[in-house]
């Protein structure tokens, strides 16, 4: 951005506000008394997606209508300093400028525009999955820290400079900025997230202590075991493809497919650290799996390898990451992976994690009791995202590309098997029977007779090759979030133990994939029954020239299988969380799935929240997945105060 000349600046900036629902009328003033503020400095107006800026219109707006309630004289769109700018007016922002030839073409809008779900700046843009070295793909980013190792998504060229020019990085300058505007506009209050502290109501998924589960986790009180208003269901997020769409391939025909999620159940009631240090004590953490492989267990490889020697390093971080990462000396040519399961087994029995959870229940409901207690019991379960990285080389030499790959195969039950196959590439991917045409997954997943979209966990990282040709292959456990009752009302929440950083992958929105019919017959049922739904459309009928038929249209939902997103609330405007559409198993373009990444660093124990997109002043689709909103937000667009206050402004 720092190339830019002032007046391409200060389109994006008032750009930025038009998609907040700020006409530029409003917002110019406002931004150029800013730069007098910040000494034309743009860095702390550009930080966090122009959020100083945003703030200082809101404010400027409270106190007119303030003035205008205490019947005061006001001029609507002054601010102390600076008289309203002419439309167009951009040259007449600090420092003379080259004219860029592109004319900007902001409308004109009222005072009354009312901030509605932004429908272009704080949409993802299209991702692109790009190869970033030889040996590894790695699945997109909001820029993910390179350290987290987590999910890189990596936006193309296009994706990069709009997000970058939505979320610069955060300046020294900041502090100073927000000093000034606290005294230039005096009751300006920036908004802070609130940071909870654990409680009691948190259903901890690390509930290892069974006598306090039933007592800590009143779910039978549910307030959506009570039918909702309507006891109908609305979809939380609509996301069209073509706005959307991400191509998740790799160059050399290369595919990375997605990881199931593995999540173990219950008890880490020891610090990590500590039960990671035991471990190490007690030696060799493989034995098991090794033993599992010698009798073919598992694997389905022949010539099941015996490992002469195993070496496993345990390190835990201050995020919670666990990197197990297990050296095996011996002849590369030979080895093949371990077998997942028994690695997890492993894992399990030596951390006493409990039973595994499959890929079908990550959360399952039941249709009696709306799938609360069931869906505590799996919670319980789900604490822990145990994410894999199989990563193997056939020769010895470092960096040498990955000549073998993990796949992981997910068979009609849900149970995987771990196979090895001799493929030219790195892959980690599910394995599937050929689908027939009524299949609306395209043989992707299965779960009964239910298609279920699993989640991508894949966390890949550059194979760790030693000298000697010995393989590190590591399984990362990550623990992430936590399913809490909120305080505001708005039911369970899911927030973060962790800090995360900007860009981090969180989870993915996992439900039954329906078609729009489906859903519709389903919605019937659910209010028949009061049953509260949990559906996001992917594509249902609109993003695409070609309308789709109902039966075509494909959605999610998380009311009977679900994982932890169907626990995200709603938040306006500025969440913390940003859904992108992640193509995985197929380039059909209605069908991908829904990937949760931070927009922002986000604190440990702060709620994690993205914006469903509602918009709250659509009267003639009275039916919302809520009707007041509670998110907090500075730039709530469902607050029933503000709403009624725009009507009547608009009158
Ligand atoms: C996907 S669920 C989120 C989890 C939900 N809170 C629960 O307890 O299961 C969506 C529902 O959560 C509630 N919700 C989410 N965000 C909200 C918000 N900002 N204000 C009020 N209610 C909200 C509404 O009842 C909404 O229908």
């Amino acid at each position: 951005m720092g190339s830019l000349s002032n007046k391409e600046r200060a389109r994006r900036a008032l750009d930025a506000m038009k998609a907040l629902g700020f006409s530029k009328k409003e917002a110019a003033p406002v931004l150029k008394s800013l730069l007098n503020i910040f000494d034309n400095s743009w860095e702390p107006i550009e930080d966090e997606s122009y959020r100083a800026l945003a703030d200082a219109i809101l404010d400027t707006r409270d106190r007119s209508q303030n003035n205008e309630e205490e019947g005061q004289e006001h001029h609507r769109h002054s601010t102390a300093a600076v008289p309203p700018l002419p439309d167009e007016d951009y040259n007449s922002f600090p420092t003379p400028l080259a004219m860029i030839g592109s004319s900007c073409d902001l409308d004109c809008e009222t005072d009354e525009t009312r901030i509605k779900r932004p429908s272009v700046d704080l949409r993802p843009p299209p991702y692109t999955m790009e190869k970033q070295d030889d040996t590894i793909m790695s699945i997109s980013s909001l820029g993910a820290s390179p350290e987290s190792n987590r999910l890189q998504i990596r936006p193309s060229t296009r994706s990069r400079q709009s997000m970058e020019d939505g979320m610069p990085s955060s300046i020294p300058a900041h502090k100073k900025a927000r000093q000034m505007m606290d005294e230039d506009f005096q009751h300006a209050v920036f908004l802070k997230e609130p940071k909870p502290e654990p409680d009691m109501e948190a259903i901890q998924y690390n509930a290892s202590l069974p006598s306090c589960q039933n007592d800590q986790v009143g779910i039978s009180s549910h307030p959506l075991n009570i039918s909702s208003s309507s006891g109908a269901a609305h979809p939380l997020a609509l996301l069209p493809p073509d706005q959307y769409t991400s191509k998740i391939s790799g160059s050399k025909g290369r595919t990375v497919e997605c990881c199931r999620t593995r999540a173990s159940s219950s008890s880490f009631e020891e610090p990590m650290n500590t039960r990671m240090k035991q471990s190490q004590e007690q030696g060799n953490d493989l034995g098991h799996i090794a033993a599992m492989q010698k009798s073919g267990t598992g694997s389905s490889v022949k010539n099941t390898l015996e490992a002469p020697s195993l070496l496993t390093v345990v390190a835990s971080s201050t995020t919670g990451e666990v990197k197990l990462s297990i050296k095996c000396s011996i002849d590369p040519s030979n080895f093949h992976m371990p077998d997942l399961e028994a690695v997890f087994k492993t894992v399990e029995d030596k951390y006493k994690m409990g039973s595994y959870c499959t890929g079908e229940d990550d959360i399952k409901a039941d249709a009696v009791d709306n799938g609360r207690n069931r869906l505590t019991e799996s919670m319980m379960h789900n604490a822990l995202f145990m994410e894999s990285i199989a990563c193997m080389n056939s020769g010895s030499e470092k960096d040498q590309p990955v000549e073998e790959s993990l796949v992981m195969e997910a068979s009609e039950s849900g149970l995987p098997n771990t196979t090895v196959t001799q493929q030219p590439h790195l892959a980690l991917s599910l394995l599937r029977p050929i689908h027939d045409v009524s299949d609306i997954s395209k043989g992707e997943e299965k779960c009964g007779n239910r298609v279920v979209q699993r989640g991508i966990t894949c966390n890949l990282q550059r194979p760790d090759f030693t000298d000697t040709g010995s393989l590190n292959c590591c399984y990362f456990l990550i623990l992430l979030t936590q399913v809490f009752f909120t305080q505001e009302g708005k039911g369970w929440g899911l927030r973060t133990l962790d800090e995360l950083p900007k860009g981090a992958f969180v989870c993915e929105y996992v439900g039954e994939l329906l078609t729009s019919t489906e859903l519709h017959e389903r919605t019937l049922q659910n209010m028949h029954h009061g049953r509260y739904m949990y559906p996001v459309l992917l594509d249902a009928n609109w993003g695409s020239d070609a309308v789709l038929k109902d039966e075509e249209a494909l959605c999610l939902d998380a009311t009977f299988y679900g994982n932890v997103g169907r626990f995200i609330n709603h938040r306006c405007c500025d969440a913390n969380l940003v859904e992108i559409p992640v193509e995985v198993e197929t380039s059909d373009r209605h069908y991908y799935h829904i990937a949760f990444f931070t927009t922002k660093k986000v604190e440990a124990f702060e709620e994690l929240t993205w914006d469903y997109g509602i918009d709250f002043d659509d009267d003639k689709h009275p039916v919302k997945a809520f009707d007041e909103c509670l998110c907090g937000s500075r730039y709530c667009r469902g607050r029933k105060h503000r709403r009624k206050r725009g009507k009547a402004g608009a009158k």
